[in-house]
């Protein structure tokens, strides 16, 4: 069984440095992990790619040959990976035996709740490879700033988790940025579990400008809430407790923290019931400070 992750999620909301951070941590704990960019768009990309889609497709000729902008090119670069898709699985099928995926995609955000090419070629590859993929959806922390922003995270959040179908983990990202926009009208824990949303439309009410979709955004927040499934992590891609945080959550969602126990249901039943806590990070963080020990008594030497 083959695990990793698809990381989705507006433009600019930090997939990529998610990919880069996250593939350093999950080699810093022991995980060998291969990372497959499958953003035509992706330029410069700050991690070694294993598979990387332009050497399928570039979207620049996508868009020279059939005149069209960005947008366009990308569903069409995605229909074209959907047709293709054993070139993608030849390309995975030597990393299948020892490796842990992470997909970094495109920020069409369109692709993931509207358009059905992405969703096809991750749940053929889930098929056929028998891989067990978590949805990471990040969504810049910035928006919960604004109540209107906010009900359109959720809403997003939403319907991409309906559309795709995958263990689904949204995710504020850039949490470490979110004071610098302003005091925030509630608790973090308000945004992140989204239990009661008529505070916010009160909150709402008090602007103006909202007056006249007061009765729409009351419905859209029933909406959310009768579905009762949103709710957010928070991630700062430089903390490593953050990270350790959130690679616990998917582990639970994709069934990684399963694999590698015997098939005893106590066992499974003892894991899913238990805390998130594990010890992640402690084993490497132990011999780090071993390392820096050894290299300080032998620094001494030299300076005492
Ligand atoms: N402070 C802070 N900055 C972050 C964090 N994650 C990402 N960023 C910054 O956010 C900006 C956008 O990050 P990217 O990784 O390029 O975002 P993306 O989603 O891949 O963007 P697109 O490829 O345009 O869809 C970069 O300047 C990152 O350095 C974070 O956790 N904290």
């Amino acid at each position: 069984m083959v695990f990793g992750q698809v990381v989705i999620g507006p433009p600019g909301s930090g997939k990529t440095t998610y990919c880069n951070g996250m593939s350093q941590f999950l080699n810093l704990i022991g995980r060998k992990v291969a990372v497959i960019n499958l953003d035509p768009a992706n330029d410069s990309l700050p991690y070694e790619c294993a598979i990387n889609i332009e050497d399928l497709i570039k979207l620049s000729d996508v868009m020279n040959e059939h005149s069209l902008g960005p947008n366009g090119g990308l569903v069409y670069c995605m229909d074209y990976l959907e047709k293709n898709i054993d070139w993608l699985e030849s390309k995975l099928k030597p990393l299948l035996k020892d490796h842990y995926l992470l997909f970094d995609f495109p920020g069409q955000v369109e692709l993931f709740f509207l358009h059905s090419n992405a969703r096809n070629v991750m749940n053929k590859l889930i098929k056929k490879l028998d891989l067990r993929l978590t949805a990471v959806h990040l969504i810049d922390a910035h928006l919960c700033c604004d109540p209107g922003k906010y009900i359109s995270a959720l809403l997003l959040s939403l319907s991409t988790m309906l559309h795709l179908e995958l263990p689904h983990i949204n995710v504020l990202s850039k949490i470490d940025l979110i004071e610098s926009y302003g005091k925030l009208a509630f608790n973090l824990d308000f945004y992140t579990d989204v239990e009661d949303l008529s505070y916010l439309q009160n909150h709402l009410d008090q602007d103006p400008r909202s007056a006249k979709y007061r009765k729409l955004t009351k419905e859209l927040c029933n909406v959310i809430e009768d579905f009762n499934l949103v709710n957010f992590s928070t991630l700062d891609i430089q903390d490593k407790g953050s990270v350790g945080n959130l690679v616990k959550l998917i582990d639970k969602s994709n069934g990684y923290i399963f694999s590698s126990i015997d098939s005893s249901a106590v066992e499974f039943s003892k894991i899913s019931a238990g805390p998130l806590d594990w010890d992640y990070y402690r084993y490497p963080l132990f011999v780090f400070m071993l390392i820096k020990l050894l290299v300080w008594y032998s620094i001494s030497d030299y300076i005492f």
